[in-house]
């Protein structure tokens, strides 16, 4: 097992559930195979001859499929020269726009309003927020503007009121997700992406009259689950559209009885599997499938469990749809191997590993002794300028989430904690403390790095720096969401100077102050570091001579 795989292993809650079942799983699979093995060795002599016959089969059957395939690649490629003939500038003479998507029961009428602005306009506005739209098929649909340029639902709408306009991923994802298309969509942390899949596939479901389950969302942590279920509860709570969840930690039974006419799943990859295995949910008729936090699930940790889940669902008619904030060369083929000619939507340069710029970013490279007390003078600090003030602490392991528990409690510290010893009821009702303010400090591993909207967070202390740099994005942008400003504080040591290259990146391209004493890790600046993510660093400047930090 690789080693960063390993590590992430010791951590709470990011695996996905039920890890034990799989070593278990797989003790038990190679038990098997060697009582196969002999089974299949005397098997394999009768069917040699068999085979020889079948072979002659195969290869005329073969030769039928390679024609069709032929003949289908000849088809697509006509219509890809008639899409290109279609000027991309030009999408005001496509209107008013009918599109048939390949799925041939969705449609999405691009509305007048939207066909009366200018390219110019459109130009405009994809430039200032900073979106990039790869659209294989050169549809031409333009970003809507307002909430009022889609026809929505109308109970939808209701849900949305409260915001005055859709955010950029929103605007650019839209049009593509109404229509039926694959979509992959990259946006910095707490920009809206959760509403950005989530209400094209409830309109979509009221629109077209389906029954059934028909969407899933699949997440990777409990705690996002929860948060994408109350979303879409809230935008589905005057329709008779069903959401439930699923996820592990708490009895099967209850979550098992709410599927019963359930069109709408939120799932983790480990309680959803295991519901599959009890023959106790049935994936077949899912068109509209979510990976949220798209990188992560396609990590090695959940890989399987998602190609488990993919061959589930209803295949050639799924929509299948990724949302994340950081993407990392190294998913991008496997993702594209679940999806169908999906549409990319980037906002910001995200090719490139970038934070929220709202959030100030301060790094201080410290020895590792004196992280705790650091900790301390730091919490001292900051709650000095507003007691009610929300911080969240993100350590690194379990074992060390504990050990900082327990010392900042003995400082007279009131802190919520959210970590794998704890039980899910303990871990809910510490993040329910945190979210409504009845507990203003949370100490968590990075099960809470990813997704978790809490509201008014203004400051996270990375104690320990996370195994990625991609991590560390997500982590911070726990603040700084909605439009809001934010602090991260960072302690880095010694321990992670492989990392500072890329963070040295993601600070430069934040447009944040750099620390010397980070640049003199430059030296150290490794180009792999992790077995998925592989190399996401740009080169840094690393003219300046590495000096060496001791150690007692
Ligand atoms: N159109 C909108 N206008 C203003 N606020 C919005 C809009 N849509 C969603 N929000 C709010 O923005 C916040 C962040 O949204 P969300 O949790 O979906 O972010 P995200 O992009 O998924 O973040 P992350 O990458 O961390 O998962 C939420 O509180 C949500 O209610």
């Amino acid at each position: 097992m690789a080693k960063e795989e390993r590590k992430r292993k010791h951590q709470d809650g990011v695996i996905g559930d039920g890890e034990s079942k799989k070593v278990k799983k797989e003790k038990k699979d190679k038990k098997d195979k060697t009582e196969k093995k002999d089974k299949t060795e005397k098997k394999d002599k009768t069917e040699k001859k068999d085979k020889t016959e079948k072979k002659d089969k195969k290869d005329k059957k073969e030769k039928k499929e390679k024609k069709e395939k032929k003949e289908k690649k000849e088809g697509k490629k006509e219509k890809k020269e008639k899409n290109d003939a279609v000027p991309k500038s030009n999408a005001e003479s496509v209107s008013p726009e009918v599109l048939d998507s390949k799925k041939s029961t969705v449609k999405y009428e691009q509305s007048e309003a939207i066909n009366s602005y200018s390219q110019d306009k459109v130009d405009e506005f994809l430039k200032s927020n900073e979106i990039a739209i790869d659209d294989p098929e050169q549809t031409g649909l333009k970003p809507i503007l307002d909430f009022s340029h889609v026809d929505l639902d109308g109970r939808i709408s209701k849900a949305l009121e409260k915001y005055p306009t859709p955010t950029p991923i929103q605007a650019a994802s839209w049009p593509f997700l109404l229509s039926g298309k694959d979509v992959v969509g990259v946006a910095e942390t707490g920009s809206g992406k959760t509403l950005g899949f989530g209400v094209p596939a409830v309109n979509n479901f009221l629109r077209l009259g389906k029954q059934g389950l028909k969407i899933l969302c699949v997440s990777p942590t409990r705690e996002l689950a929860v948060q994408i279920y109350d979303n879409l509860a809230e935008v589905t709570k005057s329709t008779s559209v069903k959401c439930t969840v699923l996820y592990g930690g708490v009895p099967k039974y209850e979550q098992i009885e709410n599927l019963k006419g359930a069109n709408v799943v939120v799932a983790t990859p480990g309680r959803l599997i295991d519901i599959i295995n009890d023959g106790a949910i049935n994936l077949g008729t899912v068109d509209y499938l979510v990976l949220d936090e798209a990188d992560r699930m396609l990590e090695k940790g959940f890989e399987q469990d998602i190609k488990t889940i993919m061959q589930n669902t209803a295949g050639a008619s799924r929509q299948t749809v990724m949302f994340t904030a950081t993407w990392p060369k190294e998913v991008r083929e496997l993702a594209s191997s679940f999806m169908n000619n999906p549409v990319k939507v980037n906002i910001g340069n995200r090719d490139e590993l970038v934070a929220n710029k709202r959030i100030e970013q301060i790094v201080e490279v410290i020895e590792p002794y004196h992280k705790e007390n650091k900790l301390l003078s730091l919490l001292r600090k900051y709650q000095s300028k507003n007691k009610n003030d929300k911080i969240l602490i993100f350590a690194l392991y379990k074992k060390e989430a504990r050990r900082i528990e327990s010392l900042l409690q003995r400082n007279s510290f009131e802190v919520a904690a959210i970590h794998g010893d704890l039980s899910q009821q303990q871990r809910t009702s510490a993040l329910d403390a945190f979210k409504s303010g009845r507990s203003s400090l949370l100490l968590a591993t990075d099960v809470a790095a990813r997704g978790l909207d809490i509201p008014n967070v203004k400051i996270v202390i990375n104690l320990t720096f996370p195994l990625t740099v991609e991590d560390y994005v997500h982590r911070i942008g726990r603040t700084g969401r909605a439009g809001q400003s934010g602090i991260a504080h960072t302690l880095f040591t010694e321990h992670e100077k492989h990392l500072s290259g890329a963070l040295v990146n993601v600070l430069r391209g934040a447009d944040q102050p750099v620390p010397e004493e980070l640049l003199k890790f430059g030296g150290h600046t490794k180009k792999k570091t992790h077995s998925v993510y592989g190399a996401f660093y740009k080169d840094v400047d690393t003219t300046k001579t590495a000096k060496k930090i001791k150690f007692d």
